[in-house]
């Protein structure tokens, strides 16, 4: 059952969500199984991989990309090991090439005998590729940009060059045994015929994987849904999808992908990355827990969601968001009291995500203005204190009437409701809204 309690909105992140301050409520007693909703009848798209699909993280990679990332050796550890515990199949880290201590860390990680395979990030370049096999790498993705914009303003080379260079990049990835993807930067600006051309050279080169890359967060579930089912059509291999998110969809890009048939999504924790970021880990896991919780229970530790944001936010100096997907401190905090009412009696009344399936707990917020009367007895009961349902309801008119000019915290509801139940008590009579016996 539900515990009331109300968060203060300025509580710290460490102190997010379960753990906020106040006094303990007593432990209600273990809900019964209530009906759960049926998820809605859809048939199965053969070629969706929403329910099969796999996780390249990269907070290790587009992660150190976001401004304020810097990970010392003994950070990226920490962030690997706790990504591996959490289950994600890769991990993606920064290319060997951009520095010594980058080399040295692809290294130290390579070592560390993960369950996760481990992916490094590099330029479409002989150079890079040379340094990054001899890393102890699992694989390698390689990216070069295809849209004009880069093609003119970044490396400078045509379609035609961009092939030769693949196919001998590739070439030289797949002699030493290891996993290679190819992918295209800014795929939703560069031109379609092109693209499916270069992916259909490097499918036929024996790529593991093709990748799509929202370079710039423009595209729209849409275009990503067409884009990808084209390309499935076109290429063996598997494909990989990479968002940013600078206009809002990169979760629903994600899906939009699986739905079509993609078969990995690169992540980052909190999203962290080149300016806004990409697809936030937490928030894939959400939505794809919302399309398939067992097979998302099954293949991630979810409740150890929480401690990898926590860690990667104390890394990058962050605090977690406030309306951050599963963890932030309000994301199982129900407030109003026809929603307070429906959850105590059904948590799935208004909730899709179930909060204990990530270690978090639920809260209703009772001392504000827009509370009920079935919220606040849920509250008496906690507190085991005997009150009718017309006390419970002339105490409620109390809070509203107090919270009309601020709102209260729990310790204060407490008081007013252990103070409220004495009088009824010692008066042996009900009470009314203004705590005055009720006329005979
Ligand atoms: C969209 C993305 O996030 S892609 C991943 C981004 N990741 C990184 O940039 C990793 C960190 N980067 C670095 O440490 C450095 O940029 C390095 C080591 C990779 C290269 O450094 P520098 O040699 O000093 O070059 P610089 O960064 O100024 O410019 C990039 C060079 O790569 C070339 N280039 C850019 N993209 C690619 C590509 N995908 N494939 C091959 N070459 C590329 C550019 O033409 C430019 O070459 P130039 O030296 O002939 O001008
Ligand atoms: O390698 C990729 O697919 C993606 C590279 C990248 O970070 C991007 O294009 O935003
Ligand atoms: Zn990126």
């Amino acid at each position: 059952m539900s515990h009331a309690r109300t968060p203060s909105p300025l509580r710290k992140r460490k102190a997010a969500a379960a753990d906020l301050d106040g006094p303990a409520p007593p432990r209600a007693a273990a809900a019964p199984q209530l009906p759960q909703p049926s998820p809605p009848l859809r048939l199965l798209d053969p070629l969706s991989r929403v329910r099969s699909f796999s996780i390249i993280e990269s907070t290790l990679r587009e992660g150190e990309q976001f401004a304020n990332a810097f990970f010392d050796t003994e950070t990226k550890i920490r962030i690997a090991k706790a990504l591996d515990d959490f289950g994600v199949e890769y991990i993606e880290l920064t290319s060997p090439a951009a520095s010594e201590q980058s080399r040295a860390d692809c290294e130290a990680i390579c070592k560390l005998g993960l369950k996760a395979k481990i992916l490094t990030h590099v330029r479409c370049h002989m150079d890079d590729a040379r340094i990054a096999v001899e890393t102890g790498v699992d694989g390698l993705d390689v990216v070069i940009g295809t849209s004009s914009f880069l093609r003119e303003f970044s490396h400078g080379k045509d379609m035609d060059y961009i092939i030769r260079q693949a196919t001998e990049v590739i070439t030289f990835i797949k002699s030493k045994g290891l996993e290679v993807r190819f992918s295209s930067e800014d795929s939703f600006r560069s031109d379609l015929v092109d693209l499916l051309n270069l992916y259909k050279t490097v499918d036929k080169l024996g790529v593991n994987r093709v990748g799509i890359a929202d370079t710039v967060g423009c595209a729209d579930p849409r275009q990503v849904y067409e884009l990808v089912r084209t390309l499935r059509s076109v290429v063996s291999c598997d494909i990989e999808c990479h968002f940013h998110n600078d206009t809002g969809c990169a979760i629903a890009n994600a899906y939009a992908a699986l739905e079509a048939g993609a078969t990995h999504i690169d992540t980052s924790v909190l999203g962290i990355g080149e300016r806004n970021g990409i697809t936030p880990l937490g928030g894939l896991i959400a939505r794809m827990y919302t399309a398939d919780k067992d097979g998302i229970k099954a293949k991630y530790r979810l409740e150890a969601l929480r401690d990898v944001e926590n860690l990667v936010a104390d890394a990058v100096q962050i605090q977690v968001p406030f309306n951050n997907y599963i963890t932030g401190y309000c994301a199982f905090t129900h407030k109003a009291g026809i929603h307070a009412k429906a959850i105590l009696n059904n948590p799935s009344t208004y909730e899709i995500l179930r909060p204990e399936d990530f270690g978090m707990t639920r809260y209703v917020s009772i001392g504000h203005r827009l509370t009920g009367w079935n919220a606040v007895k849920n509250r008496v009961q906690q507190l085991d204190l005997s009150l009718s349902d017309d006390d419970v309801k002339a105490v409620t008119a109390q809070i509203k009437s107090l919270a009309d000019i601020k709102p209260l915290g729990i310790e204060e509801v407490d008081t007013l409701l252990r103070k409220f139940h004495d009088r009824v008590h010692a008066i042996g009579t009900a009470l009314d809204a203004d705590g005055e016996p009720m006329a005979c």
